[in-house]
Parts: C-alpha cells; structure tokens; sequence
C-alpha cells in the first residue's frame, strides 16, 4: 500500500450506560481498531447496525476522545494539538452526511452554507470577493450552477442538496473525507451520479475516502479496500476484490452471500447469520463472532483470535481461528 495519511492502532472507545440486569455499565463501542488509509484511496467500513461505525467516523474527526490507542494524521495525533495548530488539522478532515436535508440549515442560502466554515478558519479566504468567487468554483465543481447560490436547501433536489453537503465539506480543501452513508437516502438514479461525483473529485483533487455504507453493492463499486466490523473490531481487511470475492472470516463470508450480484451465475449459497449482535455491554469472550458462527470450536471462546494475514494477498488479513482461506496465523492471545 502507498504512504499512510492516517494510522489507526488499538483504538478503544467506552460509553458509560444505564446498567445493565448484570449490572454492567461500560459500553465498549470500539474496542482495538487498527486501520490504516492511503494517500487518494477510498476505504469502504461496512458492518451492521451499533458495530461502530459512527463512534469510529466520530473518533476520527476528534468529536469523541479515545480511551486508548492511537490515530495519526500524517505522523500527527491530534489530540496532542491545541489552538491554531488543531485548527489547521481539523481543516484536513472533513464529513459528508447521509441525509443533507438535515445536515444542511434551511435558513442560509447555498453560498451561506459553503461559505459558513469560513467563520472559524478565517485564515482561508481574507475578502468577501475571494470568498464568493470561491462560492461559485465549488458549486461548478460539484456540478451546480453559479446561480445555485442564492437558493435554499428546501429548493433543491435530494441529489442536489447532497451535492451542496459535498461542496460544503470541500469549502476548507481537506485531504480526507468521511463519507457516513451519503447516497442512502437518495434514489438509485441519482445514487450512481452522486459516486460519480465523488470519484471525479478524487481524482481531480486527490483526496482520500473512508466510505461507510451499509449498501454492499455501493461499497464494492467505490471502494479500493473494505474493512469490516463486528462489534467494535475490524475483523477482516483487504483489497475490495479479494475481500468480496474470498473473504476469509465466516462473517465476512456470510455478510457478502447476501449481497446483490452482478454476475447472476457466481450466486453462490447465502448463509443466514443465526441470532441477534450481542450486547457491546457483555460482549462473548474469545471471538467476539462466535456465538453466531457456524464453524466456532473451543478455542473461539476461550482465546482471541489473532490476526492471520492472507500469504498469496498483500495486505488481506483476517482474526479469526478458522479462516474460510489459507493463511499465515499471528499469535493467539488467551483470554481469562
Ligand atoms: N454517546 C453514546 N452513548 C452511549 N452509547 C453509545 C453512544 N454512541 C454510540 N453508542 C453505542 O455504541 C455502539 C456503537 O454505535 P455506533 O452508532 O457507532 O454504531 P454504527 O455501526 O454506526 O450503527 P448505525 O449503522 O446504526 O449507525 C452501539 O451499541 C451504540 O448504542
């Protein structure tokens, strides 16, 4: 993989809860995430719903503060910085929203809302001139019109209210963008010109992606590497072909037998997952899968499994005890 923009390593993030019947009030939403993310690259996180996926969007734009572990942003932690010096970090990491209807303030105008960010990096643009032609490049760069910009949010279409949320996020020209489901509110027509859009300003501007979908279908065709998440951990990462194609963790496995096709002649067998996501509050020891998974042993609940990396596949990498592929096994951590 080329240069590292942000590196992940043993990141945990707790919530402190109403107590559970166990009497257990910690919630482990993140629990030992590494990831890493390339210069220019899309990185699609899938998993479902409470895994934490949001906690980790949210860790990484510095909204929420691990308990433990790392991220760096190009060498930096951010959460070593203070004053101007976090200021100009958090201009590098931008967001785009799932549903810009309610992310974008009704009350402003197009230009207001592009503009706004500038309020708190004043730095960027010093005259109102610079500011509003400024307003007018980002809209013809997101595919609007120049007179877009007196408009109000409640005036446009879903797609292009997403295309302003997008213009909004570019306003402070950051390196990353964090992309929480954007095209699921939308139809599926404006969904692919949506993706098309992002990929075009990607390649224009060279700016990474982490891309969270729960849409397999949308992550298999933006993404260049997936990661996936089961309860608070990435449980398999790899190049996007190799992760649909052959995955190596039964849960992997089962998440991509239900996902659409293109192909109709490569549908294979889906594999209905038993049994609801445990609780974060009282996750299974071992493996965090195993109480749904069809392949689990005795050593699934008695140790974590290690990383095991896929030998004939740089960078594909499972934790599991039984990967559905041949790979080279880290070391087993035993729990208790
Ligand atoms: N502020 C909070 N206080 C308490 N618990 C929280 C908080 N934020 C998230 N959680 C819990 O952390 C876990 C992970 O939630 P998170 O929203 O990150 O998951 P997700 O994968 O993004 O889910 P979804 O796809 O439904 O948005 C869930 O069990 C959730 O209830």
């Amino acid at each position: 993989m080329s240069e590292s923009i942000l590196k992940v390593r043993g990141l945990t993030k707790t919530f402190k809860v109403p107590a559970n019947a166990a009497g257990k009030n910690q919630l482990r939403a993140l629990d030992g995430i590494d990831l890493d993310l390339a210069r220019g690259e899309t990185l699609g996180l899938v998993g479902e719903s409470g895994c934490g996926k949001s906690t980790l969007a949210r860790t990484l734009m510095m909204l929420e503060r691990p308990d433990s572990g790392s991220v760096t942003w190009d060498g930096v932690d951010p959460f070593s910085l203070k004053g101007k010096d976090l200021l100009a970090l958090r201009r590098r990491v931008q967001m785009v929203f799932q549903d810009p209807y309610a992310s974008l303030n009704s009350r402003m105008s197009a230009a207001d809302i592009i503009a706004e960010p500038w309020r708190t990096h004043k730095t960027m643009y010093k005259t109102s001139r610079d500011r509003a032609a400024r307003v007018r490049e980002l809209l013809h760069l997101v595919g609007l019109r120049p007179s877009d910009e007196h408009r109000y949010p409640q005036e446009f279409s879903g797609g292009q209210r997403q295309r302003l949320g997008i213009a909004r996020a570019l306003a402070l020209n950051p390196s990353v963008v964090i992309c929480d489901e954007p095209v699921s509110a939308l139809d599926l027509s404006v969904q692919a010109q949506v993706l098309n859009l992002l990929n075009d300003l990607q390649k224009q501007l060279g700016i990474s992606y982490v891309f969270i979908s729960h849409d397999l279908s949308v992550v298999r065709h933006v993404a260049d590497r997936v990661a996936v998440m089961y309860l608070g951990r990435i449980v398999e990462t790899g190049a996007t072909d190799a992760v649909f194609d052959r995955p190596a963790h039964p849960y992997t496995e089962a998440l991509m037998s239900a996902a659409p096709k293109l192909d109709a002649g490569s549908r294979g067998k889906r594999i209905i997952l038993e049994g609801e996501v445990p609780s974060p509050l009282n996750p299974p020891s071992g493996c965090r899968f195993r109480t749904r998974c069809a392949h689990a042993t005795d050593i699934c609940a008695s140790t974590v499994p290690p990383a095991a990396v896929d030998a004939s596949e740089s960078g594909h990498v499972a934790e599991c005890h039984h990967p559905r592929r041949p790979v080279s096994l880290g070391v087993p951590v035993a729990v208790g």
